[in-house]
């Protein structure tokens, strides 16, 4: 509050100290420039005169247009003398929120200022809300901001992302578990003609073979005895948009059958209804499973794998794409270092190597996961490599090994015994008290041995 009668100042003080965090009394109007550089404040309530006998109001204008200027989100409440009512109405033209008429009701001053400053609240937070929503536009707009990478080998499926995005054509994506096949199945929808209307994912391996057709293509109410009302299956919710079918490998023989005939037709009947309503969607379909070979097998129809993979994008394995390792580190590291407030852990260098040297068999969800755990149960600034439990299976590490040629034998102690830990520990999934057992190790001799090479 800023007013030159040092009693007034001195009231006000004690009415609003008890309800409000902190009150400010001030008596030259000339603080205001440091006071605001100092603090940010909610509410202001401000004199219209300060020098003895003036009574224009002039001063009042003058810093309320100064408040306005240096912190337009500050709220200005005036105080005016009784008659001084036209002045009161010229500053809330000057952007004043209210006025308070001296001398105020001890009431009418706390609810005055409780209003304001819940006003400056709101506001405050729609600000804040516009602006995160500028900010995820501006993320939409950077077509894969959320694919973290920069390896030659998901340069390729951008490429091919901005090709097929726009067109109508089905895509299929393939792809080990975890290497973002939903991720991408998503940025190809917002790039396309369809991003203002739904995306539609469906997860084909749990849907059981009852529900599947009542899932997928919707009821009508007395169908069945849980039908309890009409109901549109997912590929009418899709309408307009695309309709993602994840993990499409998963699916029976005779619910394939009824995959294709809507795929053919565009076309859906609800369970229990007669008629077929047209459907138009962009699909787009994952797997994890060797679809060709499941052909062969005559596991999977072949008339159906022609039908979704008029575009086909392979997702490259982690371990094919080494580049992304650090990126992807750094950036789950940052978020869950912000989820779980530890603003303070790091990863040190032998940890690093680690993550770098390791084949990913679950790809980028277990690096995700493998960061989050080691966040979350992390007691000391510095993660060890011992805090990342890798438990890659010896499918990974062999299709590492196989990628790499051997290096040449070597008998150094060191190396032997640094391969002797890794194979213990690989042999034991990760067990490192069976790992530490078989190597006649303790486990706190095995942990250090471990932090010594990185493993
Ligand atoms: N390049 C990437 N940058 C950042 N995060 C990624 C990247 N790729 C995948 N992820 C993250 O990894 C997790 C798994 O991705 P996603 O679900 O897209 O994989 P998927 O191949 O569909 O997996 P699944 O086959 O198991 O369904 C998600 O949390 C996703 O956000």
């Amino acid at each position: 509050m800023l007013d030159d009668d040092r009693d007034v100042l001195h009231t006000a003080r004690l009415i609003l100290k008890p309800h409000f965090a902190h009150v400010q009394t001030e008596s030259d109007p000339g603080r205001i420039p440091d006071l605001l550089r100092e603090a940010h404040y909610d509410v202001v309530l401000l004199d219209m005169n300060f020098t003895p006998g003036a009574t224009d109001g002039k001063e009042g204008l003058y810093w309320l247009r100064k408040l306005r200027e240096l912190a337009p989100e500050t709220q200005v409440v005036m105080n005016t003398a009784y008659g001084d009512i036209a002045i009161a109405v010229e500053a809330m033209k000057e952007g004043a929120i209210d006025f308070l008429v001296k001398p105020w009701e001890k009431e009418k001053l706390l609810t005055t200022v409780r209003n304001v400053y819940e006003l400056s609240r709101a506001r405050r937070e729609v600000a804040q809300l516009k602006s995160r929503e500028q900010m995820w536009q501006q993320d939409l707009d950077r077509p894969f901001a959320e694919i973290i990478s920069q390896s030659p080998a998901m340069e390729l499926v951008f490429e091919a992302i901005r090709k097929v995005a726009d067109t109508n054509a089905n895509v299929l994506i393939l792809g080990e578990n975890g290497t973002g096949k939903e991720l991408v199945a998503r940025a190809i929808h917002r790039q396309s003609g369809r991003a203002a209307a739904p995306f539609i994912k469906v997860d084909l391996g749990a849907i059981s073979e009852t529900l599947f057709e009542s899932e997928l293509f919707g009821h009508r109410k007395g169908a069945f005895t849980d039908a309890k009302e009409d109901r549109p299956g997912r590929f009418e919710l899709a309408h307009g948009g695309t309709l993602f079918l994840d993990e499409i490998g998963n699916v029976s023989l005779p619910l394939q059958a009824k995959l294709l005939t809507a795929l053919q037709s565009r076309q859906v009947t609800r369970v229990g209804a007669n008629h077929p309503t047209s459907v138009d969607i962009r699909l787009i379909c994952a797997t994890n499973q060797p679809l060709y070979e499941r052909v062969e097998e005559g596991a999977f129809r072949q008339d159906l794998l022609y039908r979704i993979n008029t575009v086909e994008l392979s997702l490259p394995p982690l371990r094919e794409r080494p580049e992304d390792v650090p990126l992807l580190v750094a950036h789950y590291l940052d978020l869950y270092r912000r989820k779980y407030q530890k603003a303070e852990v790091q990863l040190d260098a032998a940890a690093h190597e680690k993550l770098l040297h390791y084949a990913w068999p679950g790809n980028i969800r277990e690096l995700q996961h493998a960061v989050e755990r080691a966040v979350i149960m992390s007691e000391q600034r510095l993660l060890h490599p011992a805090d990342f439990l890798l438990t890659g299976t010896a499918a990974g590490s062999a299709t590492r090994r196989a990628r790499r040629p051997e290096p040449p034998p070597s008998y150094h102690l060191e190396t032997l015994e640094r391969e002797a830990i890794q194979k213990a520990i690989e042999k034991h999934r990760g067990n490192l008290s069976q790992a530490a057992a078989e190597l006649g190790l303790g486990r706190t001799t095995l942990y250090r041995k471990m932090e010594k090479y990185g493993l």
